[in-house]
């Protein structure tokens, strides 16, 4: 064939026709107002919970319309002050920031702990719930119109001296934890302790719809993200536990793996919740890196939380995430999760490892790289 039949050919289809249509004009999941309102019903305690739940998805519909016209929108990576971890702002972030924090002012909270504050910010003082969040997640993302999201964690709030207090208990009083990812779709990942469900945003009615319920990670998958820019960096542990991925069926794992990273933790968060396999973010021997990037109250802890809901595990390599307590706002942590068996696999490379011991041949002196 050649010419116009050959053009053709390679066109695709008009229109999807047939079963491939069918699960996508079947009559939308419920929405994530009715998935809240049932949760209430079996656990009446939730209701301040599902009442920010409600406030942050409406404040995530308006982020997600500012995301989705991109450059149309203004300049959104142009960069403003520094945070609280010494990131540049972007212009996202800040906006994201100031949304969510309008969104949690009319919520049933007292104090929010944000990636974009460098204290915890008082709202109502004797209402029942703090919240930490990062409002803008994947900021690299930014100028070049990737994906990017927004994490959260409510927990209930301790009163007392310290105006950290609420924050500085276990992973495992979170009352909820979720996600949105600001990708080709909006989603809204949530759990409040009964599952991880995935909402998409129909954007013409402005309401998040079931899209996968009850979520199963599946234990064991042949695909890891880390950023391997950090090779040099890592602790032996790490290394070796990469470079037997790398050997794939000629090494000791004996079968293939694929890699990814998105550089939004969502994103991976996402993929890893759909499809399997196992993220790392290690601590490493940057300079401010020996507890990895990613913070523990906004970042780890609530991804922990999904996570576990959906049968996946995660931890910072040798504790679980959701028993770590945060010693400040701010603290980062090592953090590995996804399907279980993958997760079990790096522990044990951990196991009786201090994290900086050990070398693999294949990062070492004689490593295949240099060989
Ligand atoms: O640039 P790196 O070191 O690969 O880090 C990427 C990681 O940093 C983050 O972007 C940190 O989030 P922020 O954009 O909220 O600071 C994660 O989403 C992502 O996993
Ligand atoms: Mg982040
Ligand atoms: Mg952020």
């Amino acid at each position: 064939m050649a010419g116009k039949n050959a053009a053709q050919d390679l066109r695709c289809p008009a229109a999807v026709t047939g079963a491939s249509l069918k699960t996508m004009t079947k009559p939308y999941g419920s929405s994530l107002d009715d998935h809240l309102d049932a949760e209430v019903a079996r656990d009446a305690s939730l209701a301040d919970t599902a009442a920010t739940i409600r406030a942050l998805a409406a404040a995530a519909i308006d982020v997600s319309e500012t995301v989705g016209r991109g450059s149309l929108a203004g300049d959104l990576a142009a960069q403003g002050e520094h945070n609280s971890d010494g990131d540049v702002q972007k212009a996202l972030d800040v906006i994201a920031h100031k949304r969510f924090m309008q969104a949690l002012e009319e919520a049933p909270v007292a104090q929010v702990a944000s990636e974009e504050a460098e204290d915890v910010v008082e709202l109502k003082p004797d209402a029942p719930l703090a919240v930490a969040i990062d409002p803008l997640d994947g900021s690299s993302n930014i100028g070049v119109g990737m994906v990017v999201g927004t994490i959260f964690g409510i927990r209930p709030v301790t009163r007392g001296e310290d105006p950290n207090a609420s924050f500085l208990t276990p992973g495992t009083t979170q009352t909820a934890a979720g996600f949105v990812v600001y990708g080709p779709a909006t989603t809204f990942v949530v759990t409040l302790g009964n599952g991880t469900r995935i909402f998409t945003l129909d954007r013409t009615d402005k309401v998040f719809r079931l899209t996968h319920d009850a979520m199963k990670i599946v234990p064991t998958a042949n695909e890891y993200a880390i950023n391997a820019s950090n090779v040099r960096h890592w602790d032996g542990p790490v290394k070796s536990f990469i470079e037997d991925c790398l050997r794939g069926s000629e090494g000791p794992r004996d079968r293939d793996f694929n890699m990814r990273w998105t550089a939004a933790l969502v994103a991976d968060a996402q993929r890893v919740l759909i499809r399997g396999g196992v993220f790392l973010y290690p601590g490493d021997n940057r300079k401010g890196y020996a507890q990895g990037r990613l913070r523990l109250l906004y970042e780890t802890a609530p991804i922990a939380f999904l996570i576990e809901q959906a049968g996946g595990a995660a931890t910072d390599g040798q504790h679980r995430i959701m028993e770590r307590v945060a010693s400040k706002i701010h603290e980062r942590s090592p953090l590995v999760f996804g399907s279980t068996e993958e997760v079990e696999c790096v522990a044990k490379y951990y196991d009786g490892r201090q994290p900086s011991a050990g070398r693999s041949p294949l990062f070492g002196q004689r490593g295949l790289m240099r060989s």
